[in-house]
């Protein structure tokens, strides 16, 4: 078989995760060829995503390459990938979830809790996580940040705030676990769909022993149950990455488990729900968390942030 071209964005989180998958794909002797390709998401570093539309931003170029065959699959933080792919395009792969909680980042020895009612300003852009914080602690300011880790910590150090709101995910494939101050707790913070792990898309046109190959090598089936139930519920709300919608399945064999929801952007609000059930079942979990937010009054606040946010 000829090297599978994986194509990426050239971000160093970027290519950390597809030198992970190109590591996989070559302990079952599959040879790889890493292709870097430039996204919206890349070029437009200075405006909020949830400005610029949040749908595929990371993901379209990308796709673009997939069609014309340039690349053969491509690998995409799962949590950027669009709960509906345009059609002809499919996620033939999940790996194994890092641990998917959020953590604060601080350069400072000493940072406040938030527990304590001290003054803190923590930079995010992501509306999930400062509506969090603004229903949680609502003592806590923020600030917008943009730009890929290193270059927020750079800001950060340089005064624009004295912590920042992340996925522990990234922060630890980056390497700097050591400026963690703390991890916050997964019933609080529930993830964004997909947090912790990484996807890989392809077209269509892929050859189907090349994508049995890949599936086998990089699909890690309990993530994999997990990944369809948060999936199939952010479909039903129809959200894309800016929406503060949040789910985090857990796949306890034989039971799936999935708890989510949906905030209101200055966090006055909070929708929440839980299911549980068999894998088999894990579409129609998330479907059913999705209809039952909805039913409680996430109907008429997913209007309104749609509006606020004109998705
Ligand atoms: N939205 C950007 C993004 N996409 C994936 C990650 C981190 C890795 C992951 O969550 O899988 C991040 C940064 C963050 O939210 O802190």
């Amino acid at each position: 078989m000829k090297p599978i071209r994986i194509g990426t964005r050239g971000s160093k989180l970027a290519l950390y995760q597809a030198h992970h998958v190109a590591d996989l794909l070559h302990k079952r002797n599959l040879a790889t060829e890493i292709v870097i390709i430039e996204t919206k998401g890349d070029q437009v570093l200075d405006v909020a995503i949830s400005k610029i539309g949040s749908k595929g931003v990371f993901t379209e170029e990308l796709e673009n390459q997939l069609a014309e065959r340039k690349v053969d699959i491509a690998v995409h933080s799962a949590k950027d990938l669009p709960s509906r792919l345009p059609e002809g395009f499919e996620i033939i792969a999940f790996t194994e979830r890092e641990k998917a909680n959020d953590v604060i980042l601080s350069h400072k020895k000493e940072l406040p809790d938030l527990d304590s009612k001290k003054p803190l300003l923590l930079g995010t852009s992501s509306t999930r996580r400062i509506a969090t914080l603004r229903y949680y602690y609502p003592h806590v300011r923020t600030t917008d940040i943009r730009g890929n880790l290193q270059t927020r910590i750079a800001k950060m150090e340089n005064g624009v705030c004295d912590g920042l709101l992340l996925a522990y995910a990234g922060v630890h494939r980056m390497g700097y676990d050591e400026l963690i101050r703390s991890d916050l707790p997964l019933d609080q913070f529930i993830p964004a769909v997909g947090q912790g792990c990484i996807g890989v898309e392809a077209h269509q046109s892929l050859a189907p022993n090349t994508k049995a190959a890949i599936y086998e090598a990089v699909n890690h089936i309990a993530t994999a149950f997990c990944l369809q139930a948060e999936r199939s519920f952010l479909r039903v709300l129809e959200g894309g990455c800016s929406i503060p919608a949040f789910a985090l399945a857990v796949w306890e064999g034989p039971t799936l488990h999935i708890k989510g929801g949906l905030l209101q952007l200055e966090g006055k609000e909070r929708l929440y729900d839980s299911f549980q059930g068999s894998e088999k079942e894990a579409v129609s979990l998330g479907i059913q968390l999705a209809e039952s937010i909805l039913a409680k009054g996430g109907d008429k606040l997913l209007k309104e942030i749609k509006q606020q946010l004109h998705e």
